[in-house]
């Protein structure tokens, strides 16, 4: 991942004749001088909050990967840790005799400087941002929220991998879909309100999984949750949210429902832990991301990394074991390579009754095992092109299943739902034609509520729906039920 361009850098260079660290009261007092001391594997520290915390036995056990904290070690790390960690975080996986003492008043303005250009330039995006009504389509999110966006959170949230192939035709597929629009029909009363796993919808769309809200946004994911009650809308809260699933649901309106995404870790009583907690808090259904049994190659994050902090001249070819995020597979990954059909029984037994849905499917034949084993719901999804490049773009792993595979289907026992690339009224319901029973969507409401937080979600769902009811009465149909692919022409699919 990118090292944050909103990061505080502590500095070799500082003067060492400012002496040892002072102490203040029973709390040390640390200068950057200091901290910048503690900068490798085998003595790591790290600046949260103004706190020095020393993490030195943590590094190979951190979820996120040795490799992060090793390039930020000797650093103040406020901003990128709290984008993606929850509150409780440090408290949860550092004992209190880690916590060296607290970052002295000169660091702490030191640190601030440093930050300030790309602070500023944010700070002034966010004050000229147009008014929300001004937000015409979903792309205009994009558009105007990548200013006030940090770099390093623009790279996270836009890039895909490699090429970025599956990305681009996500999106392109659908512009290659045409109507057969009927007419002659009586449209004045259009429903578009459907269930979604029996969660009653004001459209058939959900907010996608994504981590790392808070990145840009500081109320995080539960700037989500308030725009999605509003919509009327179901929220999928990522398992790495910058707000836990206590947080997001103590903001919830009354009666709203969300559900939890999970990755499977590897220690399956670990993962079965995390299950049961969920359902414990109320998450409304389960679902569980398969398509990341590693993380795909981010190049573009990479390139970042490189231009910020080049390899200086002549240095050693680092080895790492296959790639660098092959690092994360330990036993304290989110990522396990070996999940099978089987963990589906697994998530059912320790949350008696949700719906279980499996996010990531690319092809119709395990559409038909993920029923056989007993999954409530699939999404068809390459992750928004984030993991394997030149999966199938979700509309052709739709297409596939009606060719070969229609009786899953329409089913009132499974649903299938279909994210990637879905960013108009029309390409809302071209999925819908195809049978799928809802959409989600992921970056689109990341950067609605960047800029105008739990408004630009309701906005997006507003112009969403908006667009589907013009379309919807343009084809000739006024509710969910009667769409069908004969109001559509996939000649080029
Ligand atoms: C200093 C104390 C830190 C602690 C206690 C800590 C703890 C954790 C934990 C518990 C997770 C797993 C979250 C989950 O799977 O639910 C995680 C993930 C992660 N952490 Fe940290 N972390 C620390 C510092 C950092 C720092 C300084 C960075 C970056 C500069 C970082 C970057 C990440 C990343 C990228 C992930 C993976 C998130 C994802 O999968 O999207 N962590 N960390
Ligand atoms: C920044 C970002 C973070 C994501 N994080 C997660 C995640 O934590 N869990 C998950 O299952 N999918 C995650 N996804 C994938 C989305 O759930 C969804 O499949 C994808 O974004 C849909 O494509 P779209 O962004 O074109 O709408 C993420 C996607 C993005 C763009």
């Amino acid at each position: 991942m990118a090292g944050g361009a909103a990061l505080l850098y502590a500095t070799e260079h500082e003067d060492p004749s400012a002496g040892p660290s002072r102490l203040r009261g029973d709390q040390r007092s640390i200068s950057a001088f200091e901290l910048g001391q503690h900068n490798r594997h085998d003595n790591l520290w790290v600046a949260i909050d103004g706190e020095v915390w020393d993490v030195t036995d943590f590094v190979q056990r951190h979820p996120g990967g040795s490799q992060i904290l090793i390039d930020h070690a000797g650093k103040d790390v406020t901003k990128l840790f709290k984008g993606i960690h929850p509150a409780g975080t440090l408290e949860q996986n550092l004992r209190e005799e880690q916590r060296m003492g607290r970052l002295d008043e000169d660091a702490i303005a030191k640190f601030r400087t440093m930050n300030g250009d790309e602070e500023d330039r944010i700070r002034k995006a966010r004050d000229s941002l147009l008014g929300i009504d001004s937000i015409i389509v979903l792309d205009d999110f994009e558009k105007y929220a990548r200013p006030v966006c940090p770099a390093s959170a623009w790279d996270y949230y836009s890039t895909g991998v490699e090429g970025e192939n599956s990305m681009k035709e996500n999106s392109a597929i659908y512009d290659r879909v045409f109507f057969r629009p009927r007419v002659m029909r009586d449209v004045s009363d259009v429903d578009t309100s459907t269930k979604v796993l029996g969660v009653s919808s004001s459209i058939p769309l959900y907010v996608s999984p994504t981590a790392r809200n808070g990145l840009v946004q500081p109320m995080g994911e539960v700037a989500v949750t308030k725009g999605a009650a509003a919509g009327g809308i179901l929220q999928v809260l990522s398992h790495v949210a910058s707000k836990s699933l206590e947080e997001v649901m103590k903001a919830r309106s009354k009666g709203q429902q969300v559900a939890w995404q999970m990755y499977m870790k590897p220690d399956r009583e670990v993962a079965a832990a995390e299950v049961r907690k969920a359902y414990e808090l109320g998450a409304q259904s389960i679902w569980l991301t398969v398509d990341t049994v590693v993380l795909g190659k981010r190049t573009r994050e990479r390139y970042t990394q490189v231009e910020k902090q080049p390899a200086p001249h002549g240095t050693k070819l680092t080895r790492v074991p296959c790639s660098r995020e092959a690092q994360a597979l330990t036993r304290h990954s989110r990522h396990d390579t070996n999940l099978t059909w089987e963990d589906i029984q697994m998530i059912k037994k320790n949350a008696p009754g949700l719906p279980v849905v499996l996010k990531g499917v690319g092809a119709w034949e395990d559409v038909v095992l993920a029923q056989q084993a007993g999954a409530d719901a699939v999404v068809l999804s390459n992750h928004g092109g984030r993991q394997l490049d030149y999966a199938n773009p979700p509309l052709k792993t739709l297409y596939d299943l009606n060719e070969n595979a229609p009786q899953c289907l329409r089913r009132p026992d499974f649903q299938v739902f279909v994210d990637g690339g879905i960013r108009r009224g029309t390409d809302v319901l071209k999925a819908l034609c195809l049978g799928a029973n809802a959409v989600g969507l992921g970056r689109p409401f990341i950067y609605a509520a960047a800029g105008w937080g739990p408004d630009g979600v309701e906005k997006a769902i507003m112009i969403l729906r908006e667009e589907l009811e013009i379309s919807m009465r343009l084809l000739g149909v006024t509710n969910i039920d009667q769409l069908g692919p004969e109001y559509l022409n996939c000649s080029r699919i």
